[in-house]
């Protein structure tokens, strides 16, 4: 495992992806040249490498650098939502936009380049079906959000990936009718269709409807170090004000949004002394977070969830579109744009770089966005 350092701060990184391919991720468009590759019915999941794990020092600034820029401070998002926008701030976002231009204003090229496809729906929850609060307990979905959600998921099958774990997002969206995928893809529960996903390496398990459902959890054996690594977090942070940990399953939050920021760098001091002790972990930034969570292959458990939605028969009709407002979702967006296979919309109402195609502002224009394809397919199907 590598430490590299961009412009986002130090990230732990897994080995380098390797060339994604349309066959690779199972599901083709004729969008794109044909791969003339054999998909691998290979179970993805890489070894931990036991190099010991090297972490950049937290008193170095790209830590902080990485912290700091990793959302919009609540001033910022105060100006974003005035309708005073500072001229130069909205010209910024324009010449922005036509870099990743707005789904909604791009909908009838999207919906030209899914005509005659299934489209399958991939979408974050915090920051893009709820807006971003203070507390996590709090991040509740409203019900204009569910109806749309409820809705789309009639159309085009329809799944939620978190971070959060599996349960804890189930608890707040609420529908049976759709996918979910906790832990950022590493907890998957989905039907059990004919031709089963048995190649993914999924077992058999049952919901709470008591209803037989493929279960699909590439980190499993990663569960009692990270529930180690939880308690050991809460201890070690339990003194700083505002500081909260969840746990995630097969990931760790450290929340600081609520810490003051002359003590994040205490914050970064626990998680480091931490991970020092658990080469096979690695660390993420999130919005207003550092989150821990085992190392594996991510291209792979991106690649196999998408095949775990959709299947690998009939696959070269699927477009996948990609909703997101995380840096973790961009792993997402790169194997999508690299795999020239679906579309990563990113939800962003501050300039930012992204492997995403389009962008839209807020949870507001998803809402729009969901309203839109529902609108559009029922008029198609006329
Ligand atoms: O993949 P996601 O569903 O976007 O989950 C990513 C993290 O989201 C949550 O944290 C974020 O939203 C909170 C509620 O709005 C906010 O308080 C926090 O600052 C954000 O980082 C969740 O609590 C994390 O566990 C997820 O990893």
């Amino acid at each position: 495992m590598d430490m590299k350092s961009n412009h986002n701060g130090p990230v732990l990184t897994d080995p380098p992806p390797m060339t994604l391919t349309k066959s690779r991720l199972g599901i083709h468009s004729s969008l794109y040249p044909p791969p003339g590759v054999v998909f691998s019915h290979t179970l993805f999941l890489s070894i931990p490498r036991k190099k010991p794990l090297i972490v950049n020092d937290v008193r170095s600034s790209s830590w902080l650098d990485a912290m700091k820029s990793s959302s919009p401070t609540h001033r910022k998002k105060a100006k974003e939502s005035s309708t005073e926008l500072a001229s130069t701030d909205t010209d910024f976002y324009h010449s922005w936009m036509l870099k990743y231009p707005s789904a909604l204003t791009s909908f009838e090229q999207i919906t030209n380049y899914g005509k005659g496809k299934r489209i399958a729906l991939f979408l974050d929850y915090d920051g893009t079906l709820s807006p971003i609060v203070d507390n996590p307990d709090n991040a509740i979905m409203s019900d204009t959000m569910r109806a749309a959600v409820r809705n789309v998921a009639k159309y085009f099958p329809t799944a939620i990936i978190s971070g959060r774990s599996r349960d804890k997002v189930y608890d707040f969206v609420g529908l049976t009718e759709l996918y979910y995928a906790g832990s950022h893809g590493m907890d998957i529960l989905g039907p059990v269709r004919p031709m089963s996903n048995d190649h993914l390496n999924c077992i058999r398990s049952t919901d709470k409807q008591g209803k037989e459902v493929n279960l699909f959890q590439p980190a499993s054996k990663f569960l009692p170090m990270i529930e180690e690594v939880f308690r050991s977090l809460v201890e070690s942070t339990k003194d700083i004000k505002g500081a909260n940990v969840e746990n995630n399953k097969f990931c760790v939050s450290v929340h600081y949004r609520n810490v003051d920021e002359k003590y994040w760098t205490t914050i970064a001091q626990c998680v480091q002394k931490t991970l020092k002790d658990y080469p096979h972990l690695r660390l993420t930034h999130g919005r207003k977070v550092l989150e821990v969570r085992p190392v594996l292959d991510w291209d792979k458990v991106i690649e196999q969830q998408m095949n775990f939605y959709v299947g690998l028969s009939n696959c070269d009709d699927v477009l996948p579109i990609y909703v997101g407002d995380d840096r973790t979702d961009e792993d997402a967006f790169k194997v999508l744009r690299e795999g020239s296979r679906g579309y990563g919309i990113l939800v962003s109402s501050i300039p930012k770089e992204s492997n995403a195609f389009y962008s839209l502002r807020d949870t507001s224009e998803v809402l729009e966005f969901l309203k839109s394809l529902v609108g559009w397919k029922k008029s198609s199907s006329l």
